[in-house]
């Protein structure tokens, strides 16, 4: 295992071939919910007494979860590789719908919570995803973990919010340790933006 302690498994996207632990079946839907309450918080306007309730209810749970606290190879946000999004909601959750040892292709809806304005995508939550795909695909099929390099995008045009979006990575080239990904999210079959990056495989000691 690399010494960042993140299996990275044998198999591709889909089948990564590695033991999923913590959280439970009921995993998946909360991390669900947490996204849907992120949504509809940031698409309401509450009142003074819903802002209180949510004030209260928040620091409750806030307080419970104190007592789940772990160490970062035991937590399981981010971590569930058979989930969707891999259960977490950070970035916009990428469903897989095809894979293969090179490549990834899928779909995502960004919510609410990543507009920027005026009905488009924030313009820092386009990399967000395109990190969360491309490094992705980068550790699969038996590769070692890597970390991001360079990730430049363009931004072609408007990426809606509320809008199912279609968004394919693939490997351009492996050089050594230098993995070279692309990626693209589309709207139909207008293009939204598109990225390249490098993705380096660590070396032994590094973090
Ligand atoms: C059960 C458990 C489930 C767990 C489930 C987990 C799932 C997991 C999914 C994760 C999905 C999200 C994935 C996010 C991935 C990140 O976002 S990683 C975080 C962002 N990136 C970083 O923090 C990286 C910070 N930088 C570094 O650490 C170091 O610079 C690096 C990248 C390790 C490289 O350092 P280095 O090893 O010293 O490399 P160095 O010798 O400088 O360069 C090697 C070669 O690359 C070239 N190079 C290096 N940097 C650059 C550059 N910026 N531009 C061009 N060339 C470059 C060099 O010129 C050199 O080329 P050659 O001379 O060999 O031809």
């Amino acid at each position: 295992m690399p010494r960042t302690g993140l299996p990275s498994g044998s198999g591709t996207w889909l089948d990564p071939d590695i033991p999923v632990t913590g959280g439970g079946p009921g995993y998946g839907a909360v991390v669900e919910s947490l996204r849907d309450l992120l949504d509809g918080f940031a698409a309401a306007s509450p009142d003074e007494e819903t802002v209180r309730a949510l004030a209260d209810a928040f620091a409750a749970w806030s307080k419970r979860l104190e007592r789940h606290r772990v160490g970062e190879r035991q937590q399981v946000f981010g971590r569930r590789r058979d989930l969707h999004g891999r259960g977490q909601v950070m970035a916009p959750k990428f469903a897989a719908e095809e894979s293969d040892e090179r490549s990834v292709k899928g779909t995502v809806t960004f919510g609410r919570y990543f507009l920027g304005g005026n009905g488009a995508v924030h313009g820092g939550a386009i990399p967000l995803l395109f990190d969360e795909v491309m490094g992705r695909l980068s550790n699969t099929a038996g590769r070692s973990q890597s970390r991001t390099a360079f990730l430049h995008t363009d931004f072609r045009s408007v990426t809606p919010v509320g809008v199912p979006l279609s968004v394919r990575a693939w490997f351009e080239s492996e050089e050594g340790r230098k993995r070279f990904i692309r990626a693209e999210i589309r709207d139909g079959d207008t293009l939204c933006a598109e990225s390249h990056g490098l993705f380096l495989a660590l070396l032994p000691g590094q973090p």
